[in-house]
């Protein structure tokens, strides 16, 4: 039986990068996302969340996501009301982002300590084709230890029992948060994919039975996933054999002088790319602030 490191060992270590030692990794981070881009449709529809926490920073994602034609979306806790406990229900929804900038998005801090945007048109996570989801530590295997609240399993967890393709579950973290491995939940629903300012990897799906799928129910759930959740059930990962930067190719990319070689190449070529964007912020015409 595994148990997991302290929650408090990762966000630590997050909360103790500079912010432009932040904003590096990031960048190195975005320069994988051409890799997931080939199995988004046109236009996807990308739920994003808005970093804290000390959190490898998400600008680059939105930006990625308004040159590629891509809709993004923020999480919104708390739209489906509080249970009898007086706690959130735990369903995230997500509302669309308007901005080009985070941070010109109108926010207020959750109680939480995350800045979120007030509810407008909300959509469902089922609507949604990808999932950046944030997290706290991940394995190899795909399993995800999240900050405790529980919102993203409860969000992605029926759709995920059901066997649903979408949305596609994709983590986005500083390498240190990745580990060997993560004692797993019944509840836990596990990553499709990873970006880490190192590479893109893919995990191998949890294969579900279809016939206990069938003899499950809400309420037996748990006691499904118990039976499923043992480490048989679950395959190896798999490193993708051109997703990642082999050891090489990595110190030469954390080589900060190739680095910004690289990233001035791709402002450039994104700067040639800037007149076919619309500036989102220019539509806007929101009061909340
Ligand atoms: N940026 C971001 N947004 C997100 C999440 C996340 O992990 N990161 N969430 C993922 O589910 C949801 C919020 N979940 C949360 C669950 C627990 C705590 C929490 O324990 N907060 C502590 C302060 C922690 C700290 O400062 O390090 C507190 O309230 O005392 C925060 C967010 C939705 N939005
Ligand atoms: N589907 C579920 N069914 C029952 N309980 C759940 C479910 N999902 C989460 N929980 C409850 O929520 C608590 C937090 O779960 P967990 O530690 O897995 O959250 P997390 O993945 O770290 O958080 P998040 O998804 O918000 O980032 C658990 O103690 C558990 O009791």
């Amino acid at each position: 039986m595994t148990t997991n490191p302290p929650r408090r060992q990762f966000t630590r270590l997050r909360r103790q990068l500079t912010d432009g030692e932040r904003r590096q990794y990031a960048r190195m981070a975005s320069l994988h996302l051409v890799k997931l881009q080939q199995r988004l449709p046109p236009r996807a529809r990308i739920g994003l969340y808005y970093d804290g926490f000390g959190e490898l920073p998400t600008q680059p994602l939105l930006d990625w996501c308004q040159r590629s034609g891509y809709r993004a979306y923020l999480p919104v806790v708390g739209s489906l009301g509080r249970d009898n406990k007086g706690d959130d229900d735990k369903r995230l929804r997500f509302v669309p982002i308007y901005h080009s900038k985070l941070i010109n998005v109108p926010t207020y801090i959750h109680r939480l300590g995350m800045p979120q945007n007030r509810h407008r048109h909300l959509l469902w996570a089922t609507e949604l084709d990808v999932i950046i989801c944030p997290l706290v530590a991940v394995d190899k295997q795909g399993n995800r230890m999240g900050m405790g609240g529980g919102f993203y399993d409860t969000t992605l967890g029926r759709s995920y029992r059901s066997g649903a393709k979408k949305p596609l579950k994709i983590g986005w973290c500083y390498d240190f948060q990745v580990v060997e491995q993560l004692a797993r939940q019944p509840w836990d629903v596990p990553l499709d994919g990873l970006i880490t300012p190192s590479g893109l990897m893919w995990f191998k799906p949890t294969h579900i039975d279809e016939s206990e799928l069938k003899t499950s129910s809400a309420d037996t759930v748990d006691t499904y996933l118990h039976t499923l959740g043992n480490d048989d059930a679950r395959e190896m990962l798999y490193y993708s054999q051109e997703q990642n930067f082999d050891s090489d190719e990595l110190s030469s990319v954390i080589n900060e002088a190739r680095l910004n070689e690289l990233l001035a190449q791709s402002d450039e070529f994104l700067s040639s790319l800037n007149g076919e964007i619309g500036d989102f912020d220019e539509g806007d015409n929101n009061s909340e602030k």
